[in-house]
């Protein structure tokens, strides 16, 4: 089955050229095995393919974009009240605006699990399950051509965990909203969302016609990817065979439109045992990982996650004449380096928003310093 990987992509010579491969769904009865052979390779070679002619309906997709693009609209209060004071976190609205001084632009987001529609914003709940269906039905098609370009028996073997009731799977709406005017872009390119590769099985991206989505090569490189509003960006990973690639949105560099990006995150259910598909393990390609629960990986990398941001709340507060934050923190087991990044100036000393990179496993993340607090004492 599925693990995270930590290995840097394996990718072959050919794919320096620029672009993403595109898969064309449209050949999946007549050209079956076309198709999955493209699709193995894409995984392999680049951790990112395009998807035309994959079948969900415009009506659907329209719908969602609209009635996100409305909610966005909302003043803040109001979209906190729209998701509904019971919405357990991490769900709900959040926003990461770290003004100018920071290294990330404007961005804010909401957050909603694929099969609890107590996280759905009453208002739009139809148009969300809605797409839920049509995204999990795509990607489970995805998956099922994967598994048959691996030659892997029980070709459902992956779909199956996304078609699972209690499924982890997970909807995420990204709303970069419009310059307000050129000055505010005279400091060039502005990060939105962080470098990070996605834990899950798959990722499945769509934005509308601003451009933001950006992949890194292996030679560290970072390429922008073309908006394609009738397609799907599509990010697998699997033992390490296939990599999640890394990649980052840069805040929107649009004074007329705001950039939204909406993204399904197929995710096995919480005590799904995670481990390599029996046929991607032989003795000359062993199993990378020692087996888990999804729910054990998904704790284990909020921990990790937790102690490194309570670490850097008490940097900051020792070096907070100067307002930035600038905590190099040894992990003792990883010994990776992390950096962390600037401060708003704006907020009060209990809620501050704040950014960091973890150079490490290369997840970014924005917390408020009150939930720390609170987790810290
Ligand atoms: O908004 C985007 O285009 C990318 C966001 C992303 O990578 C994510 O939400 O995991
Ligand atoms: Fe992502």
């Amino acid at each position: 089955m599925v693990v995270a990987s930590t290995n840097p992509l394996k990718r072959s010579k050919k794919t320096k050229a620029v672009g993403v491969p595109t898969i064309d769904l449209s050949l999946k009865h007549k050209h079956r095995s076309t198709l999955t052979g493209l699709i193995v390779e894409a995984c392999e070679d680049f951790g990112i393919f395009k998807v035309i002619n994959h079948g969900v309906s415009s009506d659907i997709i329209s719908s969602l974009e609209r009635q996100g693009l409305d909610f966005f609209a909302k003043p803040t209060p109001q979209k906190h009240l729209a998701v509904g004071p019971t919405v357990p976190k991490p769900f709900g609205y959040g926003f990461r605006n770290i003004g100018s001084n920071g290294d990330v632009g404007d961005l804010e987001y909401l957050l909603l699990h694929a099969n609890n529609s107590s996280t759905h914003p009453p208002l739009f709940s139809d148009a969300v399950n809605d797409y839920v269906e049509a995204v999990s039905d795509l990607s489970c098609s995805l998956l099922d051509l994967m598994a048959e370009g691996l030659w892997v028996q029980d070709k459902s073997i992956l779909s199956s965990l996304i078609r699972d009731p209690q499924s982890d799977s997970l909807l995420r709406l990204n709303h970069y909203p419009a310059l307000k005017n050129w000055d505010s872009f005279i400091n060039g390119e502005r990060i939105g969302f962080g470098e990070h590769s996605d834990p899950q099985i798959l990722t499945i991206l769509r934005s509308n016609d601003i451009p933001g989505l950006q992949i890194c090569t292996p030679d560290g490189l970072w390429l922008p990817v073309q908006p394609d509003p009738n397609a799907f960006y599509v990010m697998v990973l699997t033992n390490g065979r296939f990599g999640s690639v890394k990649h980052r949105a840069m805040a929107n560099s649009s004074i007329s439109k705001a950039r939204m990006s909406m993204i399904f995150f197929g995710a096995p259910p919480l005590n799904a045992t995670i481990s390599p598909i029996e046929e991607m393990v032989s003795p000359l390609n062993p199993s990378l990982y020692k087996t888990f629960t999804w729910g054990e990986y998904k704790r284990a990398m909020h921990a990790s996650r937790l102690m490194l941001l309570a670490k850097a709340l008490m940097a900051y507060r020792q070096d907070k004449k100067n307002n930035l934050m600038t905590a190099i923190m040894e992990d003792a087991e990883e010994k990776a380096i992390y950096s962390s990044s600037r401060l708003d100036t704006k907020d009060s000393d209990d809620h501050i928003p704040f950014y960091m990179k973890m150079k490490g496993n290369r997840y970014t993340s924005t917390f408020q310093a009150q939930e720390l607090t609170t987790i810290h004492a």
